[in-house]
């Protein structure tokens, strides 16, 4: 057997996340809008002997120190679960940026159970998936998804939102990365109500004027934490034709809304060059994309 189609692990993007509670155990209970962009990782595999990890791609140096990379333990998970030999040579091409805010290691982990779910032929189903992928992170549940989906309890609890309208995305970080624990622990006392939806939005512009008074309960946190995202968030709000800017996840990584791709692809060109950056439009609705469906990409 040869390898199988690389699989696209697309950048998950937060547009509104509210902290509606806190579990026992310190985790703390969200209601979030989370949607997927056009940019992101690939993951593929093979048939080996033996479990191996490549990285390739822009980010790789970043993640070589890593002990026990996210894609191995979801890997090895998988094969626990399903009863079958942890074997594939797999590689992992990283593009996004580590701990800012896009779950990056949390679609690479989706992407690597969706593509060795199908090397071994496992027959744990999608239930199954869902409940090993939300062992390993509470972003893994959502990315194995990779559409539009409301996030609740840590994460694991999906639920469809209404079909949205056509939008552009920016994305920018001021390649510094920010630490998920250390964001929800500065973040001020206090829990936000839950989300109500309506049933649609009849354009971007509709979307983005519902979503501005929901904003992210952990934006403050990680501007005390990391000042430079009031910055970013700043000159994405300047760039012509934004209709929101706000922060994805527990940050760095800040966001746009445009009315098109193309508007989210010009005004990130314009930002600066140090900044990782991407504008384009959302990640095409299927989970096992090729390569070549990565979209619009600036270096
Ligand atoms: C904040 C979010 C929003 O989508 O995104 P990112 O900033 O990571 O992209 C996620 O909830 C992050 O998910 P993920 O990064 O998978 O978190 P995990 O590895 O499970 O947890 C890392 C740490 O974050 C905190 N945590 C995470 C999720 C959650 N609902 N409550 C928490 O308090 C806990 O301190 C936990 O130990
Ligand atoms: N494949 C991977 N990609 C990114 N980070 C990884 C990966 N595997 C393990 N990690 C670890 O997970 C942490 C969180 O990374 P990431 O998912 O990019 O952050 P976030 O959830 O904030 O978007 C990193 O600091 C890194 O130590």
């Amino acid at each position: 057997m040869s390898g199988f189609a690389p699989t696209f692990a697309p950048a998950k993007v937060n547009l509104a996340l509210r902290v509606t509670g806190r579990r026992a155990d310190g985790y703390h209970l969200l209601d979030s809008l989370a949607v997927f962009a056009g940019v992101g990782d690939v993951v593929s595999a093979r048939p080996a002997e033996g479990l191996t990890l490549s990285l390739a791609g822009p980010g790789a140096e970043a993640l070589r120190a890593e002990p026990d990379n996210l894609v191995l333990r979801a890997a090895r998970a998988l094969a626990d679960t399903a009863g079958v030999p942890a074997r594939a040579a797999i590689t992992l091409e990283k593009h996004l940026p580590v701990a800012s805010g896009i779950g990056g290691g949390s679609a690479d982990a989706a992407a690597a159970l969706r593509v060795l779910d199908a090397l071994w032929g496992t027959a744990i189903g999608a239930e199954g998936l869902r409940q090993v992928a939300a062992g390993l992170g509470a972003d893994v549940p959502v990315c194995v998804e990779s559409r539009p989906m409301r996030m609740r309890g840590v994460g694991e609890v999906l639920d469809p939102v209404p079909p949205l309208p056509p939008f552009g995305l920016l994305l920018a970080n001021p390649r510094l990365a920010l630490a998920t624990p250390a964001v929800f622990k500065a973040r001020a006392p206090g829990f936000s109500p839950p989300i109500a939806y309506p049933e649609g939005w009849r354009d971007a512009a509709a979307l983005a004027d519902w979503l501005r008074p929901l904003g992210n309960d952990l934006e403050a946190a990680a501007i005390t934490l990391c000042p430079p995202i009031a910055e970013v968030l700043a000159a994405i709000a300047a760039t012509p034709g934004c209709l929101l800017a706000r922060m994805s996840g527990s940050g760095a990584t800040c966001v746009g809304i445009f009315a098109t791709p193309a508007a989210a692809e010009a005004a990130a060109a314009a930002l600066p060059a140090s900044w990782w950056r991407w504008g384009g439009a959302e990640a095409p609705g299927d989970a096992g994309l090729p390569a070549a469906a990565r979209g619009p990409r600036l270096p």
